[in-house]
């Protein structure tokens, strides 16, 4: 049976990593990105990251950080991994996980006129780049870089590609049983569909969540 991996980004509260931790998320994402409702100080992410047991990772997401500043935050907060959300270009996102000693998740933000053929050759550029890539991250192109709850058309994900990419961007309760049935990432990621307000999570949205990735995982 496939088993999908489950990212909870944006988590600002222990009780939220709680939370996520007990409905069985794979990751935790914390946010050091100062203009999102979900960031979290370097302090602020090394307690909560403390909190988190064994086998479950965290994640350290930037949008345009230099290397001093995600250097910073590496020296507070034991992230296991890095989320580069932003502009940032293949050689930078290589340059500051080396930096770091970290693997590092590349953000794609899918567009309307984005191909299927755009994502396998962004793939192929990052495998080249650095031995730290760990995967590609698919999201909805926003203005606001991230967090924004859009969706885009999954259709556009080839099917060589689709086991191996994290599937984000609007994903929540109702519709993450049809991406994982449709799709069949290798994990999702969701932040704002699990929320009661910006950057406060929902105990029960986020269980919800969880059981509905494993229905569909059960139902192969
Ligand atoms: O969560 C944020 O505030 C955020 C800010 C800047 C860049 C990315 C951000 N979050 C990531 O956005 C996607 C989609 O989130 P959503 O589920 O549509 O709300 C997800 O990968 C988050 O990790």
């Amino acid at each position: 049976m496939q088993r999908t991996r489950i990212k909870i980004c944006g988590l600002t509260r222990p009780q939220d990593v709680q939370a996520a931790v007990a409905a069985g998320a794979d990751a935790l994402g914390f946010v050091f990105y100062a203009k999102s409702p979900r960031y979290v100080t370097a302090a602020q992410a090394g307690a909560l990251m403390s909190a988190v047991p064994p086998f479950v990772s965290t994640v350290a997401l930037f949008v345009n950080a230099s290397i001093d500043e995600v250097r910073a935050v590496a020296a507070v907060a034991p992230f296991a991994q890095l989320q580069f959300h932003g502009d940032e270009t293949v050689e930078q996102c290589a340059a500051i996980a080396a930096a770091v000693g970290k693997p590092f998740m590349r953000v794609l933000r899918v567009r309307p006129e984005t191909s299927g053929a755009d994502l396998l050759a962004e793939e192929a550029l990052c495998r080249a780049a650095s031995p730290l890539f760990s995967g590609l991250l698919l999201d909805t192109f926003v203005d606001a870089y991230g967090g924004a709850g859009k969706v885009f058309d999954w259709g556009v994900i080839p099917a060589g590609l689709a086991p191996r990419v994290v599937l984000s961007g609007g994903l929540t309760v109702d519709s993450v049983a049809g991406a994982v049935r449709q799709v069949r990432p290798y994990a999702v990621d969701i932040s704002s569909g699990v929320e009661q307000a910006k950057g406060i999570k929902d105990g029960a949205k986020i269980d919800a969540f969880a059981a509905a990735v494993r229905m569909a995982d059960r139902e192969g």
